[in-house]
């Protein structure tokens, strides 16, 4: 598995390794040993989530407030534009994103930790989006900022139409978001 750093400290990319043969191909999708080697973590994932989403939608950007979730997310299928924002206060990359494409070909995993938000952007015809989680789902807890929010100005690709849920978009502008500490 390669690790590749971002600029933002905790967020690491990772592309396994793919063994392909006549059959198809096989990866380990999940190692808890070389995470730790990435990461020096060893957490327990409680709930893995697996969403399917047409061309266009934009899911995010999401986090809960309380019981916050780490998320090591990928494709299986389609591509995607994926991005985390830190929202730790205490940080020196608070309030800066980082976006990489994911897809059921690149196979790359985003290791996106408590502290951040996240969302995706379907640039396929569909995409098949899985991702392991450290806490459970906690509605109440549940946060949504604005995709589109002037001061994140998070660079999404274009598309024809970007499709939200209501609940997305009636997100909240992160300057007026509850953040971490
Ligand atoms: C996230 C989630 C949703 N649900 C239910 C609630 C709702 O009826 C339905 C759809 O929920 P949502 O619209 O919130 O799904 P979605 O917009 O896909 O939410 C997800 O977006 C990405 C970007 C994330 O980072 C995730 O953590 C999660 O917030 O599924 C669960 O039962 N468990 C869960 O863990």
């Amino acid at each position: 598995m390669e690790i590749i750093p971002t600029p933002i400290s905790d967020l690491y990319v990772f592309e396994p390794r793919v063994f392909g043969d006549d059959r198809g191909f096989f990866f380990e999708s999940y190692n808890a040993r070389a995470f730790e080697r990435a990461t020096g973590r060893r957490p327990e994932f409680v709930q893995d989530n697996h969403s399917r989403s047409r061309r266009g939608v934009l899911r995010g950007l999401h986090y809960q407030l309380g019981c916050p979730q780490g998320k090591l997310v990928r494709v299986a299928h389609g591509v995607v534009f994926d991005v985390a924002v830190d929202l730790r206060r205490s940080s020196s990359t608070f309030g800066r994103w980082f976006g990489v494409e994911l897809s059921g070909d690149n196979k790359r995993q985003f290791w996106v930790p408590e502290g951040f938000a996240h969302g995706f952007l379907v640039l396929s015809e569909s995409a098949d989006f899985l991702y392991k989680t450290t806490d459970f789902y906690a509605p109440e807890e549940e946060r949504c900022i604005r995709f589109d929010d002037p001061d994140l100005g998070v660079d999404w690709p274009a598309v024809d139409a970007v499709n939200l849920s209501d609940k997305d978009r009636a997100g909240a502008l992160f300057r007026e978001a509850e953040v971490f500490s």
